[in-house]
Formats: structure tokens, sequence, C-alpha cells
């Protein structure tokens, strides 16, 4: 681990198993040469809009939660960057399959959603700041790396792989931004309440959080079918 890893790069340094189960999930890789099917698109999208509901509402628990005001405009730049964009993404997508928000909304919430939704928000409740923020880590910041990788390879661009937009905006430099905002974020909080005691705990929430991701990846690969 390089001197001055951040905290981010710290956390994936003790959880590479399960960071890696969920940045090369097949689904991943699927995505990415456009061999994806369809039908498992369109069910881990359906869900992702749940589930984007539910990580708005923890970042809300997260402004609800900051001890400043810079904590509450980090934690509101992720609620707007969900709320204002990347549900967006989704409309626009699941529209194509004539499928209004009324219709996404009232979807049923598969377990996998579920389980991690609730765990995230749950950790926040339990927790303070930093657990929140490093439970919602994996979620921005894998994304936004997902996304990158996968923009390197020309196939992600390619005319004929329908999952391009999906790429294009998880690798555009909006996303990026909030990535790197909240990289920014967990070190800030980490300055302020990280403890040596305290790692082995953050390390653990980092990791569920992982396999939560994979899970969701499974849940759109299996689910449809
Ligand atoms: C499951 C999941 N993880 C991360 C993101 C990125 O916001 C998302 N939209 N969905």
């Amino acid at each position: 681990m390089a001197e001055g890893a951040d905290l981010f790069d710290r956390l994936v340094a003790e959880s590479r198993d399960d960071w890696a189960a969920y940045v090369d999930h097949s689904f991943v890789r699927q995505l990415g040469n456009g061999t994806l099917p369809a039908r498992a698109f369109r069910h881990y999208l359906v869900q992702d809009y749940l589930f984007l509901i539910h990580f708005a509402r923890a970042y809300a628990l997260a402004v609800y939660k900051g001890q400043s005001l810079a904590d509450m405009q980090a934690a509101f730049t992720g609620l707007k960057a969900i709320l204002d964009v990347e549900m967006d993404l989704h409309v626009r997508l699941c529209g194509g399959w004539g499928l209004g928000p009324a219709d996404l909304e009232r979807a049923t919430e598969a377990k996998a959603t579920m389980a991690y939704t609730r765990y995230v928000l749950e950790t926040g409740m339990r927790g303070d700041l930093l657990d929140l923020h490093v439970a919602l880590a994996p979620c921005v910041v894998g994304y936004a790396e997902i996304a990158r990788r996968l923009a390197a390879d020309p196939r992600a661009a390619a005319e004929d792989n329908s999952y391009r937009a999906w790429i294009a905006e998880y690798s555009g430099e909006a996303y990026q931004q909030v990535a790197a905002g909240a990289r920014a974020t967990l070190d800030r909080l980490a300055a302020r309440s990280m403890t040596q005691q305290r790692f082995p705990q953050l390390v653990t929430i980092f990791r569920q959080a992982c396999r939560l991701e994979a899970d969701f990846w499974q849940m759109g690969l299996t689910g449809a079918f």
C-alpha cells in the first residue's frame, strides 16, 4: 500500500476479494462487451431505480447527521447527484421500453435491493457519519471505477453496444467528479474521527457493502430469468 493512500484505497486494499468480485462481476464484463442479455439489464435497471430511491434517503440521513455545513454540503451533493442526474438516466432508458417513472416506482423490490439499501441505512442510523459514508462509498466510487475501466475498451463505445449510454454516463466527467468528492469526504471525516482501533470496523462495513453490490449484479443476471 503506497504511502499517503487515501482511506478509500486503504479500505480496498483490505477487501481485495470482495472488491474484485464486485467490480469484475460477469454482469460488468457482459455490459462492457455488449453481450449482456437485454432482460438482465432491464431487470437490473428497474431494481436500480428502487435502489436509488433508498440511497437518496441514505444521503439525506447523512445531511441530517452532519456536524458542520461542509458535512451537509457534501451529503447534499450526493443526494442531488442521485435525484437530479442519475435517476434521469434510468427514466430515459426505461422510457425506451415503455416504462414510465410511476411504473418504476411501483415495481416489486427484489430481496437483493432490500438487503443492500436497508443495510446502508441501518449502518448509518446505528453508526456515525464516517460509518455511513464508508457504507455508501463502494457504490459511488465503485461505479465510477467500473465505468472508467469499461470505457477504456473500444467495445464499450461500439455502435452496437446497447449499453454504451450507461457506460458513458458513469465514466463521464460529472459522475467521476461525484466519486472524487466521495473519496475526499471520507478523508475529511477520517481526519476528524478515525482511530487505529476503528479501522477494522470500517473494513467490515466496506466489505459487506461490496458483497451486497456483487449480489446486486447477480440479481440482475439471475432474477430476470
Ligand atoms: C447497485 C448500485 N450501486 C451503485 C450505484 C451507483 O450510484 C448504483 N446506481 N447502483
